[in-house]
């Protein structure tokens, strides 16, 4: 069962990027421990939710209800810019399709993750080192690379290295955007079996934007379908993929399984 109060609750969420593109009449609610899939072709609006829920776009209108970690609601839209910033090191996590933007390249893959903890907070050195190569671990990346700049790992570990990056303070909400994108296809199944085995074992509660519904199979408890900055359809992930409604969700699956 559910707990009562949804972790986020977004409202009529929309956005025109003043050609009549963007986003429109976007609302859901997602639960703590949850992980919703947003999938649809390029240029449905994926990108467009993901970043105004991680606060890189201000929308034209709607409402981000949050759920802050000492209980209060807040609307991320009106939430002074001081106070966002906070919550985004203390409670949020991004997960750029390029690690590149979400690593600091010219930082020891040690201080990547360890950064992150200090922005949380965390002062103790040692203890901020034991937890970088607790993670390091986690991700399956060797510990004597810890010193190493992320310019020197494969594009695979530079992923699990920012997925590193991210969990190690503990964020109540991650966002994804095509996560696995860009890689692969070996090094995408074992990115993502990772990312499975984290969301399992920690709870996470997860959005994750995707236009490959392999992985929104695999990780996803529920589906959003997007077209056109709408949504055109949602549920269970498995009655969305197996059951489609819509037409273009019918021809999405369609087209994966003749692929
Ligand atoms: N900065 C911008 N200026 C004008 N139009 C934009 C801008 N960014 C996105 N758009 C348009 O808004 C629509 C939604 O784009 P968005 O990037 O959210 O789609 P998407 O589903 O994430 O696509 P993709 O999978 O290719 O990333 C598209 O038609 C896109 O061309």
């Amino acid at each position: 069962m559910p707990p009562d109060v949804p972790l986020l609750e977004v409202e009529d969420l929309a956005h025109d990027y003043g050609n009549g593109k963007g986003m429109r009449g976007l609302s859901f609610r997602l639960w703590p421990g949850e992980v919703l899939g947003v999938v649809g072709e390029s240029g449905s609006g994926k990108t467009t939710l993901l970043k105004a829920l991680g606060g890189g776009l201000r929308p034209d209108r709607g409402r981000i209800l949050y759920r802050q970690a000492d209980g209060a609601v807040v609307d991320l839209l009106i939430l002074s810019e001081a106070r966002r910033r906070h919550l985004a090191r203390t409670e949020l996590g991004f997960v750029h399709q390029n690690p590149r933007d979400g690593l600091r390249l010219a930082v020891t893959a040690g201080g990547n993750v360890g950064e992150r903890l200090m922005a949380a907070g965390g002062r103790h050195y040692g203890r901020i080192r034991t937890a970088a190569l607790d993670w390091l671990g986690r991700v399956e990346i060797d510990a004597s690379r810890i010193d190493d700049r992320p310019d020197t790992f494969s594009g695979g570990m530079q992923q699990r290295l920012q997925i590193a990056r991210n969990l190690v303070s503990g964020p109540r909400l991650i966002l994804m955007d095509e996560p696995t994108g860009g890689l692969d296809v070996s090094v995408q199944a074992r990115l993502l079996d990772l990312l499975r085995g984290l969301v399992a074992d920690l709870g996470l509660t997860v959005v994750i934007v995707t236009h490959d519904l392999g992985v929104a199979r695999l990780l996803a408890d529920r589906l959003m379908v997007m077209q056109g900055g709408r949504v055109i359809e949602s549920g269970l992930t498995d009655q969305v993929l197996d059951d489609p409604r819509e037409p273009y969700t019918q021809l999405l699956v369609s087209s994966v399984l003749a692929a």
